[in-house]
């Protein structure tokens, strides 16, 4: 039995539910699948700021996650894998970030892939996440649909069109076998649009279920040798006052 936590980064509750079903779908037996989202924060991670906030929530939920003490893995479910190291700090469970492992998961099933996001301003921190994980060759082009996130939730079809044109453009020119989805709002997408482009999709909701599920089964752990030990307890100041000497 396996419990997963998957952190929703930003603070929208019907695209944690959304993303809590889509994990919930694919997990396995005796896998228990659990969602949450930061009590503050961005509705949406659109922006190098908007990660950074969001990077403080999702360690705050990790904070929560270990003192209940039943969670034997976390998944970040944004694609910029916001605070994902800084989790993993906090955790001797493993932390998988979905950009990350949708990442993974494309090399295994083609040689070339590329990324379809929501709004092309968000592309660069895709770009960043390729060459910090030793991706960036396999990546051809970070593509965007150039939809707001929660256009996915207001304005579904037309939300949908959009990233199955750009798919279909990406499958077309970019000499690919597989597409990326660059977004946890659209985990619930991957099999539709799979059918529909007709190439591997994949994206990192459900990707990183199933590699959290791997690493737990698997008996790893985040290792506490070197740069991902506990930090160093300290004193913190102000609205961070509950994070001293952890
Ligand atoms: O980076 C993006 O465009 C998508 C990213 N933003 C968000 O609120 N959830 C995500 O997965």
């Amino acid at each position: 039995m396996a419990h997963i936590r998957i952190i929703n980064p930003n603070t929208t509750a019907s695209m944690t539910a959304a993303i809590y079903r889509a994990a919930n779908d694919y997990a396995a037996v005796g896998t228990e699948v659990s969602a949450c989202q930061p009590a503050s924060g961005p509705v949406s991670i659109e922006s190098h700021f908007d990660e950074a906030v969001s990077a403080v929530g999702v360690a705050q939920e990790v904070l929560k996650g270990e003192r209940e003490g039943n969670i034997d893995a976390y998944v970040v479910a944004c694609f910029g894998d916001p605070g994902l190291l800084a989790a993993r700090e906090l955790t001797r469970a493993p932390v998988v970030g979905i950009a990350e492992a949708a990442f993974h998961m494309a090399t295994l099933v083609s040689t070339r892939f590329s990324i379809v996001t929501t709004l092309g301003r968000t592309g660069i921190i895709a770009e960043h996440l390729l060459e910090q994980y030793g991706f960036r060759h396999h990546c051809r082009r970070i593509r965007a649909a150039e939809i707001p996130v929660l256009d996915l939730e207001h304005h579904p079809e037309v939300a949908y069109r959009r990233i199955v044109e750009e798919c279909c453009r990406a499958r077309d020119e970019d000499g690919i076998g597989a597409i990326v989805l660059g977004c946890g709002g659209m985990a619930n997408l991957t099999q539709e649009i799979s059918r529909e482009v007709g190439l591997p999709v994949i994206e990192g909701v459900t990707a990183g279920l199933k590699l959290a599920e791997s690493l737990v089964g698997l008996g790893l752990y985040t290792s506490k040798h070197g740069d991902l030990d506990y930090p160093r307890a300290k004193p913190f100041t102000g609205q961070f006052a509950d994070f001293s000497n952890l």
